[in-house]
């Protein structure tokens, strides 16, 4: 965090009129203010180099400041229309595609020379692996009802029913879906303003953030690429329910969906927090099916409308494939022998792994007890032999089970985005394995357990970057450390 020490070139709350020159790592642009008293740094964060831009200083240290974008006043060069509405979770939608790898690669890889201390980080890039699909790559969306919605072109706040996605920044003030996002699912999205007048039609209230009071909540969204089936969450509070006919609803999205509504699921959710998770509360299935099926390199996988999956299943796919492609670099080292896949989720990885090796004996570990019951489940219904499931804080399984010391060859792991504490990661460097394989949604954390596995002896050897989530900052890596 930066301390609030004083700099001879901005004050805290300045507003201030920046161009954006480059892109730093998570989606910040940087813009530089140039004087006789030298050079500063301002990131902004969701701005595009070439942009002129209105912003407004948070916080400040002596070396530079972080500012919040009012608006864009000129847009970069760079910049192309594209068919969608803007959201804020597409914030570099109107920037080829293109454009986006070049600045994830670079801003990826600058990471691991200054966090990681790798300098040949570009010696050991092996491949950047796009999406296979650009655009409507999700698998799920949430949106959310409000009372409050945004005037877009009067710039401010009205009374209003809206369904869509919050305003950045702004927790109470919805902001209406009128058409398709070019994320998730185009038949879905070009019909949220129809539920929406369909549910305003019904009389019943929107939910009023400030007001903690209304009837419509939240509609989730799954879909499988498989069978291109939609399953629905409708979150309601209990306020009003005896007044919503739940059949005609039904009735009404069959009517628009038809035999892609797979099934819709009702949570009564009364909670009253301002930030409260979306499908908290009690769910009943109100018609069809709770799960939807997907599959992934030619494993089938029954997803829950809560149970964690891949986000963009068909770079999934690509990702998985390099994660085994580094696994199976030397098949020697897999089969026959233990693999651990820690931080496993509901399992795919090292099914994956499983169905591709000889004997090898894969044991998973995950701290969500349901990921754990799903990814038992999917071994079965792939018929996956030689895979054991553990429902376990990865630190606390190692301790409790010193026998597997010295007796892994490969160990792939997959954490969180907060990365792997440190203590957990010696845990997993005593093992002494001869090599990991290191999945990251957060390279900047994977960056700094480069430096620490590159002390207790294990190298970088090679890294990919996976574009899971286009047209967002964020960029998932795949690293392969063998033991020096
Ligand atoms: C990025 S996901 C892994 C997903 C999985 N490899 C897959 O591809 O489906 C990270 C996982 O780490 C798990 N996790 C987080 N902290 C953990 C801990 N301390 N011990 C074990 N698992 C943990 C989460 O439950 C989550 O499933």
């Amino acid at each position: 965090m930066p301390s609030r020490e004083r700099n001879p070139f901005v004050k805290r709350n300045q507003i201030l009129e920046l161009s954006i020159e480059d892109y730093a790592f998570g989606g910040k642009g940087i813009a530089r203010i140039r004087n006789e008293k030298g050079d500063f740094v301002v990131f902004v964060p969701n701005t595009l180099p070439g942009q002129l831009v209105k912003a407004q200083i948070k916080t400040t240290s002596k070396k530079y400041a972080e500012a919040s974008l009012i608006n864009v006043l000129q847009p970069s060069e760079d910049e192309i229309e594209v068919p969608y509405q803007d959201i804020p979770g597409a914030p570099y939608i109107q920037l080829p595609i293109e454009i986006q790898h070049k600045y994830k690669k670079e801003s990826t890889l600058s990471l691991f020379q200054r966090i990681g201390n790798v300098p040949n980080i570009e010696d050991l890039f092996d491949e950047f692996i796009g999406s296979p699909n650009d655009f409507h790559y999700r698998n799920k969306m949430e949106y959310g009802f409000s009372a409050i919605g945004y005037d877009r072109i009067n710039k401010t706040d009205v009374d209003i029913f809206t369904l869509g996605f919050k305003r950045r920044g702004v927790w109470w003030m919805g902001d209406n879906l009128e058409k398709d996002s070019g994320l998730f699912d185009k038949q879905l999205e070009d019909n949220i303003k129809n539920i929406r007048i369909y549910c305003e039609k019904t009389g019943l209230p929107p939910w009023h953030g400030p007001k903690r009071e209304g009837f419509f909540r939240y509609f989730v969204v799954r879909k499988s690429f498989k069978t291109n089936q939609l399953l629905f969450n409708l979150v309601t509070t209990s306020s009003g329910l005896d007044q919503f006919s739940m059949s005609k609803f039904i009735d009404f999205l069959l009517s628009i969906f038809g035999e892609r509504m797979a099934g819709l699921i009702h949570t009564i959710n009364d909670e009253t927090g301002d930030r409260t998770i979306a499908t908290t509360g009690s769910e009943k299935l109100v018609y069809g099916n709770e799960k939807i099926v997907e599959e992934l390199l030619g494993l089938q996988f029954e997803i829950s409308m809560k149970s964690f999956f891949q986000t963009n299943p068909k770079a999934a796919e690509k990702l998985y494939s390099k994660v085994v492609d580094y696994v199976l670099e030397d098949q020697t080292k897999v089969d026959n022998t233990v693999v651990m896949d820690l931080f496993c989720g509901t399992g795919t990885i090292g099914q994956i792994v499983a169905a591709k090796s000889n004997n090898a004996k894969i044991i998973g570990v995950d701290i969500i007890a349901s990921a754990i019951e799903d990814a038992k489940k999917n071994a079965k219904r792939n018929k996956i032999e030689g895979l054991q499931f553990f429902a376990a804080d990865v630190g606390k399984f190692l301790t409790a089970h010193p026998e597997y010391a010295n007796k892994i060859k490969t160990i792939i792991l997959d954490p969180a985005r907060a990365g792997i504490m440190p203590k957990t990661l010696q845990k997993i460097i005593d093992l002494n394995a001869d090599r990991m394989v290191y999945v990251s949604c957060n390279p900047a954390t994977q960056a700094r357990d480069t430096a620490l596995l590159r002390d207790a002896g294990y190298a970088l050897k090679k890294i990919s970057l996976v574009d899971q989530f286009p047209h967002t900052a964020h960029i998932e890596t795949v690293a392969l450390f063998e033991k020096k």
